[in-house]
C-alpha cells in the first residue's frame, strides 16, 4: 500500500517524463523520487522512446538497467539536453539543498551542464530558507577530522555520516560526507563559496541558481514553478 508521499512522488515522476523527447541525452538524478521517475521512463522506453540516460549514482545506474533504460556515461557525451533530479529542500528562489542520499557530486556535475534542469519533489521539500536539513558536504577521507574542524569554524556542527550498521558511509567517489548543522542558510552562494575554498572539501549540497523548473506534488495535484532568472 502506497503512502501519501509516495503517491505524490509518482505524480511528479509521471509529469517529468513528459518533458523527455526522442533523441535526448538525459541526466538521471538520484533518490527515491527519481526511482519512481526511472520506473515511468522505463515504461516509455519500452513503448519506443529513444533516449540515452546518464546516471548520477551507482544505485540509479542499477535501477535504470533493470528498467531497460539505455545508458551512456560522461566520457561519451559533451551535451546533456535535460536533467531530472530530486531535492531535500527547495527555497523560494528555487535554490536547492541536496545530497541526503550522498550523490551530490555526480548530481552536480550532470545537473550543472544540462541545458535544462527539472527538479521533482513532494511539497514537504518546500522551505522558506535552506538549512533545516543538515547540509551534506563531501570531503576526501584523508584528514577528514581537520576538514571537519575547519568547517565547524563556520558556526556549525559537522557530523560524519554513518550507515545504519554504524560503518562510515562512503560515496560513489570513495569520499566521506559531513552532514553540517547550520540551522538557517540565508546566503547559500556565500556559504557554498566559503566551503569550496577549504582544502579537503570536494563539493557541497548547495545547488544555487541552477534550476529551470520545479514540479511539486501534493494531495491537490501537481504544480510547476518556472525559474525566470
Ligand atoms: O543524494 C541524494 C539526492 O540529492 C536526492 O536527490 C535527494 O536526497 C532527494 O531524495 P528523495 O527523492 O529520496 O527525497
Amino acid at each position: 500500500m502506497l503512502n501519501k508521499i509516495d503517491r505524490n512522488k509518482i505524480k511528479v515522476a509521471e509529469e517529468a517524463v513528459r518533458y523527455i523527447k526522442n533523441g535526448m541525452t538525459v541526466g538521471l538524478g538520484s533518490g527515491s523520487t527519481i526511482d519512481w521517475m526511472l520506473k515511468k521512463l522505463g515504461e516509455s522506453v519500452n513503448e519506443g522512446l529513444d533516449i540515452k540516460g546518464i546516471p548520477t549514482s551507482y544505485k540509479t545506474e542499477k535501477l535504470a538497467r533493470e528498467y531497460g533504460i539505455p545508458l551512456t556515461d560522461s566520457s561519451n557525451v559533451i551535451e546533456i539536453d535535460l536533467a531530472i533530479d530530486g531535492a531535500d529542500e527547495i527555497d523560494e528562489q528555487l535554490n536547492l539543498l541536496k545530497g541526503g542520499g550522498g550523490s551530490l557530486v555526480r548530481e552536480k556535475i550532470v545537473d550543472s551542464v544540462a541545458k535544462e534542469l527539472i527538479i521533482i519533489a513532494d511539497e514537504s521539500k518546500l522551505v522558506p530558507a535552506l538549512g533545516d536539513f543538515l547540509l551534506p558536504v563531501e570531503v576526501v577521507q584523508f584528514g577528514w577530522e581537520l576538514t571537519a574542524h575547519h568547517i565547524s569554524q563556520l558556526n556549525c556542527v559537522p557530523y560524519l555520516r554513518k550507515k545504519d550498521n554504524n560503518e562510515i558511509f562512503i560515496t560513489d567517489n570513495d569520499n566521506y560526507i559531513l552532514d553540517c548543522s547550520f540551522e538557517k542558510i540565508p546566503q547559500p552562494t556565500r556559504l557554498h563559496e566559503k566551503l569550496k575554498l577549504m582544502t579537503g572539501v570536494v563539493e557541497t549540497g548547495l545547488f544555487v541558481g541552477m534550476v529551470d523548473r520545479v514540479i511539486i506534488g501534493s494531495d491537490n495535484g501537481i504544480r510547476t514553478h518556472v525559474n525566470e532568472f
